[in-house]
Protein backbone atom coordinates (compact mmCIF):
# COMPACT_ATOMS: atom_id res chain seq x y z
CA UNK A 1 0.00 0.00 0.00
CA UNK A 2 0.90 3.20 -0.64
CA UNK A 3 1.74 5.77 2.23
CA UNK A 4 0.40 8.85 2.39
CA UNK A 5 0.70 10.39 5.83
CA UNK A 6 1.83 8.38 8.61
CA UNK A 7 1.29 4.88 7.16
CA UNK A 8 -2.26 5.55 6.48
CA UNK A 9 -3.40 5.77 3.26
CA UNK A 10 -5.84 8.02 1.68
CA UNK A 11 -8.64 6.98 -0.72
CA UNK A 12 -11.86 8.65 -2.18
CA UNK A 13 -15.26 7.45 -3.47
CA UNK A 14 -16.87 9.76 -6.27
CA UNK A 15 -20.78 7.80 -6.17
CA UNK A 16 -21.94 8.42 -9.37
CA UNK A 17 -24.76 6.01 -10.23
CA UNK A 18 -27.35 8.64 -9.79
CA UNK A 19 -29.89 8.60 -12.46
CA UNK A 20 -30.20 12.59 -12.36
CA UNK A 21 -34.49 12.57 -12.15
CA UNK A 22 -34.11 16.23 -11.19
CA UNK A 23 -31.99 17.31 -14.09
CA UNK A 24 -34.07 15.51 -16.51
CA UNK A 25 -31.85 15.21 -19.38
CA UNK A 26 -31.46 12.05 -21.53
CA UNK A 27 -28.91 10.66 -19.80
CA UNK A 28 -27.29 10.75 -16.44
CA UNK A 29 -26.10 14.31 -15.91
CA UNK A 30 -22.74 13.05 -14.43
CA UNK A 31 -21.98 12.01 -18.00
CA UNK A 32 -23.38 15.33 -19.88
CA UNK A 33 -20.69 17.40 -21.74
CA UNK A 34 -19.19 20.48 -19.60
CA UNK A 35 -17.28 21.29 -23.14
CA UNK A 36 -16.35 18.93 -25.97
CA UNK A 37 -14.24 16.41 -24.98
CA UNK A 38 -15.49 16.61 -21.40
CA UNK A 39 -17.93 15.55 -19.21
CA UNK A 40 -19.50 16.56 -15.93
CA UNK A 41 -17.72 13.41 -14.68
CA UNK A 42 -14.38 13.72 -15.80
CA UNK A 43 -14.09 17.12 -14.98
CA UNK A 44 -14.85 16.27 -10.96
CA UNK A 45 -12.42 13.48 -11.21
CA UNK A 46 -9.56 15.38 -12.54
CA UNK A 47 -8.67 17.43 -9.54
CA UNK A 48 -8.91 14.21 -7.00
CA UNK A 49 -6.20 12.67 -9.76
CA UNK A 50 -3.99 15.48 -9.78
CA UNK A 51 -3.81 15.15 -6.06
CA UNK A 52 -0.80 12.78 -5.49
CA UNK A 53 -2.19 11.83 -2.33
CA UNK A 54 -4.85 9.83 -3.25
CA UNK A 55 -4.21 6.87 -3.44
CA UNK A 56 -7.11 4.89 -5.39
CA UNK A 57 -10.77 6.01 -6.34
CA UNK A 58 -13.85 4.17 -6.25
CA UNK A 59 -16.37 5.29 -8.75
CA UNK A 60 -19.86 3.30 -8.27
CA UNK A 61 -21.70 3.10 -10.75
CA UNK A 62 -25.84 2.45 -11.90
CA UNK A 63 -25.56 -1.32 -12.54
CA UNK A 64 -26.86 -0.50 -16.24
CA UNK A 65 -24.46 2.39 -16.80
CA UNK A 66 -23.49 2.16 -20.73
CA UNK A 67 -21.31 5.51 -20.43
CA UNK A 68 -18.34 4.53 -18.31
CA UNK A 69 -16.47 2.64 -20.07
CA UNK A 70 -16.21 5.17 -23.64
CA UNK A 71 -14.61 7.63 -21.39
CA UNK A 72 -10.57 7.71 -21.85
CA UNK A 73 -10.41 8.82 -18.02
CA UNK A 74 -12.08 5.82 -16.91
CA UNK A 75 -8.53 3.53 -17.74
CA UNK A 76 -6.61 5.49 -15.43
CA UNK A 77 -5.25 2.85 -13.07
CA UNK A 78 -6.32 4.73 -9.76
CA UNK A 79 -9.78 4.57 -11.04
CA UNK A 80 -11.64 1.17 -9.91
CA UNK A 81 -14.89 1.25 -10.89
CA UNK A 82 -17.81 -0.40 -8.68
CA UNK A 83 -21.65 -1.33 -8.78
CA UNK A 84 -23.58 1.21 -6.69
CA UNK A 85 -26.56 0.82 -5.25
CA UNK A 86 -30.17 2.19 -4.72
CA UNK A 87 -29.56 5.59 -2.66
CA UNK A 88 -26.89 7.89 -2.72
CA UNK A 89 -26.02 6.20 0.84
CA UNK A 90 -26.50 2.75 -0.86
CA UNK A 91 -23.24 3.83 -3.28
CA UNK A 92 -20.94 4.82 -1.10
CA UNK A 93 -20.67 2.07 1.22
CA UNK A 94 -20.39 0.00 -1.81
CA UNK A 95 -17.61 2.07 -2.89
CA UNK A 96 -15.77 1.67 0.74
CA UNK A 97 -16.57 -2.13 0.63
CA UNK A 98 -14.54 -1.83 -2.82
CA UNK A 99 -12.18 -0.23 -1.58
CA UNK A 100 -11.43 -2.82 1.04
CA UNK A 101 -10.91 -5.65 -1.52
CA UNK A 102 -8.03 -3.21 -3.07
CA UNK A 103 -6.51 -3.15 0.57
CA UNK A 104 -7.96 0.01 2.41
CA UNK A 105 -7.77 -0.40 6.32
CA UNK A 106 -9.67 1.52 8.85
CA UNK A 107 -7.78 3.96 10.02
CA UNK A 108 -6.88 5.14 6.24
CA UNK A 109 -9.03 8.18 5.47
CA UNK A 110 -11.32 8.62 2.68
CA UNK A 111 -12.82 11.21 1.08
CA UNK A 112 -16.40 11.29 -0.46
CA UNK A 113 -17.27 13.84 -3.32
CA UNK A 114 -20.30 14.10 -5.48
CA UNK A 115 -19.66 12.76 -9.49
CA UNK A 116 -21.66 16.11 -10.45
CA UNK A 117 -19.28 18.85 -8.44
CA UNK A 118 -16.91 19.44 -11.33
CA UNK A 119 -15.61 22.91 -10.40
CA UNK A 120 -14.06 21.78 -7.45
CA UNK A 121 -10.79 23.60 -7.19
CA UNK A 122 -6.84 22.23 -5.75
CA UNK A 123 -7.16 25.03 -3.26
CA UNK A 124 -10.40 23.77 -1.77
CA UNK A 125 -9.39 20.02 -1.99
CA UNK A 126 -5.92 20.93 -0.15
CA UNK A 127 -7.94 23.29 2.55
CA UNK A 128 -9.69 20.14 3.33
CA UNK A 129 -7.28 17.00 3.46
CA UNK A 130 -4.99 20.00 5.52
CA UNK A 131 -7.26 20.91 8.17
CA UNK A 132 -8.44 17.78 8.69
CA UNK A 133 -5.05 15.92 8.54
CA UNK A 134 -4.00 18.24 10.97
CA UNK A 135 -7.15 18.05 13.68
CA UNK A 136 -7.85 14.77 13.03
CA UNK A 137 -11.88 15.05 13.12
CA UNK A 138 -13.31 14.46 10.02
CA UNK A 139 -14.26 17.63 7.93
CA UNK A 140 -16.28 18.58 5.03
CA UNK A 141 -16.08 21.67 3.07
CA UNK A 142 -19.06 23.83 3.59
CA UNK A 143 -20.25 27.31 3.17
CA UNK A 144 -22.07 29.97 5.86
CA UNK A 145 -25.06 30.77 4.79
CA UNK A 146 -25.32 34.51 3.73
CA UNK A 147 -28.97 34.68 3.70
CA UNK A 148 -31.49 35.76 6.10
CA UNK A 149 -32.82 31.99 6.94
CA UNK A 150 -36.62 31.92 7.63
CA UNK A 151 -38.59 28.31 8.95
CA UNK A 152 -41.93 28.27 7.32
CA UNK A 153 -45.08 25.91 7.82
CA UNK A 154 -46.75 23.43 5.26
CA UNK A 155 -48.47 26.70 4.03
CA UNK A 156 -45.52 29.19 3.39
CA UNK A 157 -45.91 31.28 6.04
CA UNK A 158 -42.84 32.05 7.98
CA UNK A 159 -42.71 31.11 11.53
CA UNK A 160 -39.80 32.51 12.77
CA UNK A 161 -36.24 33.89 11.43
CA UNK A 162 -33.34 31.72 12.21
CA UNK A 163 -30.45 33.00 13.80
CA UNK A 164 -27.81 32.22 10.93
CA UNK A 165 -24.32 32.97 12.72
CA UNK A 166 -24.32 29.04 13.51
CA UNK A 167 -26.03 28.36 9.88
CA UNK A 168 -22.98 26.67 7.02
CA UNK A 169 -24.52 24.66 3.82
CA UNK A 170 -22.33 21.04 3.48
CA UNK A 171 -20.80 20.48 0.18
CA UNK A 172 -18.38 17.71 -0.88
CA UNK A 173 -15.79 16.25 -0.25
CA UNK A 174 -16.41 15.09 3.17
CA UNK A 175 -13.52 13.48 4.42
CA UNK A 176 -13.46 10.79 7.70
CA UNK A 177 -11.77 7.35 8.73
CA UNK A 178 -12.71 4.73 6.47
CA UNK A 179 -13.58 2.25 9.07
CA UNK A 180 -15.60 4.99 11.33
CA UNK A 181 -17.64 5.92 8.02
CA UNK A 182 -18.78 1.96 6.47
CA UNK A 183 -19.79 2.10 10.62
CA UNK A 184 -21.32 4.84 10.82
CA UNK A 185 -23.52 4.39 7.16
CA UNK A 186 -24.16 0.58 8.08
CA UNK A 187 -26.04 1.62 11.17
CA UNK A 188 -28.21 4.01 9.58
CA UNK A 189 -29.05 2.04 6.83
CA UNK A 190 -29.66 -0.86 9.56
CA UNK A 191 -32.26 1.73 11.13
CA UNK A 192 -34.29 2.52 8.01
CA UNK A 193 -32.26 5.85 7.54
CA UNK A 194 -30.55 6.97 4.42
CA UNK A 195 -28.60 10.19 4.74
CA UNK A 196 -28.26 12.84 2.21
CA UNK A 197 -24.42 13.12 2.76
CA UNK A 198 -21.13 11.47 5.38
CA UNK A 199 -21.74 13.93 7.62
CA UNK A 200 -24.99 13.17 9.18
CA UNK A 201 -24.27 9.18 9.14
CA UNK A 202 -21.11 10.30 11.68
CA UNK A 203 -23.30 13.00 13.51
CA UNK A 204 -25.48 10.36 14.06
CA UNK A 205 -22.89 8.26 15.49
CA UNK A 206 -21.36 10.56 17.73
CA UNK A 207 -18.58 11.52 15.86
CA UNK A 208 -16.93 15.00 15.41
CA UNK A 209 -17.10 16.18 12.22
CA UNK A 210 -15.58 19.72 11.46
CA UNK A 211 -16.53 22.32 8.81
CA UNK A 212 -14.05 23.72 6.29
CA UNK A 213 -14.70 26.57 4.07
CA UNK A 214 -15.89 25.63 0.94
CA UNK A 215 -16.22 27.86 -2.18
CA UNK A 216 -19.16 29.35 -3.73
CA UNK A 217 -18.00 27.96 -7.12
CA UNK A 218 -17.82 24.11 -6.03
CA UNK A 219 -21.64 23.79 -6.59
CA UNK A 220 -23.83 20.29 -7.33
CA UNK A 221 -25.36 19.91 -10.64
CA UNK A 222 -29.03 19.01 -9.21
CA UNK A 223 -31.35 20.92 -12.40
CA UNK A 224 -30.62 22.02 -15.71
CA UNK A 225 -30.48 25.95 -14.86
CA UNK A 226 -27.44 25.11 -12.69
CA UNK A 227 -25.35 24.46 -16.05
CA UNK A 228 -26.56 27.46 -18.00
CA UNK A 229 -23.48 30.38 -19.03
CA UNK A 230 -21.36 27.18 -17.24
CA UNK A 231 -18.32 25.74 -19.06
N1 LIG B 1 -28.35 5.74 -6.01
C1 LIG B 1 -27.52 6.78 -6.12
C2 LIG B 1 -28.00 8.13 -6.10
C3 LIG B 1 -27.11 9.16 -6.24
N2 LIG B 1 -25.79 8.90 -6.40
C4 LIG B 1 -24.84 9.99 -6.61
O1 LIG B 1 -24.91 10.93 -5.55
C5 LIG B 1 -24.53 12.23 -6.00
C6 LIG B 1 -25.49 13.33 -5.56
O2 LIG B 1 -26.80 12.94 -5.88
P1 LIG B 1 -27.89 13.74 -6.69
O3 LIG B 1 -27.52 15.07 -7.09
O4 LIG B 1 -29.15 13.55 -5.91
O5 LIG B 1 -27.89 12.87 -8.05
P2 LIG B 1 -29.04 12.01 -8.69
O6 LIG B 1 -29.49 10.94 -7.75
O7 LIG B 1 -28.51 11.57 -10.00
O8 LIG B 1 -30.19 13.09 -8.91
P3 LIG B 1 -31.76 12.93 -8.74
O9 LIG B 1 -32.01 12.76 -7.27
O10 LIG B 1 -32.32 14.17 -9.30
O11 LIG B 1 -32.16 11.68 -9.54
C7 LIG B 1 -24.43 12.12 -7.52
O12 LIG B 1 -23.08 12.08 -7.86
C8 LIG B 1 -25.12 10.81 -7.84
O13 LIG B 1 -24.65 10.17 -9.02
C9 LIG B 1 -25.33 7.57 -6.41
O14 LIG B 1 -24.15 7.34 -6.57
N3 LIG B 1 -26.21 6.55 -6.25
C1 LIG C 1 -23.95 15.37 -0.26
C2 LIG C 1 -24.56 16.69 -0.66
O1 LIG C 1 -24.12 17.06 -1.94
C3 LIG C 1 -24.09 17.75 0.32
O2 LIG C 1 -24.65 18.97 -0.03
C4 LIG C 1 -26.07 16.63 -0.64
O3 LIG C 1 -26.51 16.38 0.66
C5 LIG C 1 -26.66 15.64 -1.60
O4 LIG C 1 -28.05 15.81 -1.57
P1 LIG C 1 -29.04 15.13 -2.59
O5 LIG C 1 -30.42 15.55 -2.17
O6 LIG C 1 -28.82 13.67 -2.44
O7 LIG C 1 -28.73 15.63 -3.93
Amino acid sequence: MVSSTEGVAIWAVVPAAGAGQRFGAGRPKQYLSLRPGLCILEATLQPLLADPRLHGIAVPLAPDDEYWDGLALSRDRRLHACEGGAERADSVLRGLAHLRSLGAADEDWVLVHDAVRPWLTAGALSRLLDATLESGDAGILALPVVDTVKRVDEAGRIVETVPREQIWLAQTPQMARLGRLEQALSQQLAQGHWPTDEAAALEAAGETVRVVLGERGNIKITHSEDLKGRD
